[in-house]
């Protein structure tokens, strides 16, 4: 595949998350949209923070098939839902951070509420810190196709916007584009980081 810009950038956002710390010991997983019919999914199983072009498998959006026969993400199933969801939906990154995985778990409700914040502001048409953002909060399950069935079902009744946290697991982000995509993480890492620490603060 050459000459294909957001795969390239793909590749540099899935370093980033690795010397971040974001994907530990293998975990997350990222891909990019290929077109209205294919996404190109990161193989399971690789260390995410040092992938190469070559792998990452394309995947069929409407069906999960994969053309090559490679395995792509065991959570593949949660990507094409998104692009199937949004079709301007350009990436999503899935990482595995201390912060969300601590805060989906110290949160009990389905939805973690971000008010007061700032850097709300990093998230698209998010205007002013007045505003509660909701990241969607869903238990975790070994069964995506599950998973991804209680997610589209949830989006049904109320429409997802820039992530969504697996309790005890991680958060799924996407965005138009990589760098959409990337802000949306990093802002969303930022605002859990100081929820977390607020909340640790005022238990005291
Ligand atoms: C190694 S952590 C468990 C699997 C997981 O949650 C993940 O994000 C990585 O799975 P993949 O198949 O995409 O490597
Ligand atoms: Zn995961």
């Amino acid at each position: 595949m050459t000459d294909f810009l957001p795969l390239e950038q793909l590749v540099a956002a899935c370093h980033w998350i690795g010397a971040k710390g974001w994907a530990p010991a293998t975990g997350g997983n990222m891909s990019v949209r290929q077109d209205d019919e294919y996404c190109l999914l990161s193989a399971s199983g690789k260390d995410k923070g040092r992938l190469t072009r070559d792998d990452f498998i394309q995947v069929e959006i409407a069906t999960n098939a994969v053309p090559s026969g490679r395995k792509p993400s065991a959570e593949t199933g949660l990507h094409t839902l998104i692009y199937r969801l949004f079709p301007q939906a350009g990436a999503v990154l899935h990482t595995h951070t201390v912060n969300s995985t601590v805060l989906s778990r110290v949160e009990k409700g389905s939805a973690l509420l971000l008010s007061g914040y700032e850097m709300q502001k990093t998230l698209a048409g998010q205007e002013t810190h007045l505003n509660t953002v909701a990241i969607p909060l869903f238990d975790n399950d070994q069964d995506i196709d599950a998973l991804a069935e209680r997610i589209a079902a949830f989006s049904r009744e109320t429409p997802l916007r820039y992530g969504f946290l697996l309790r005890g697991h991680g958060l799924t982000c996407w965005g138009k584009d990589v760098n959409e995509a990337r802000r949306h993480l990093e802002g969303l890492e930022f605002l859990f980081e100081c929820e977390l620490q607020r909340r640790l603060l005022e238990a005291r």
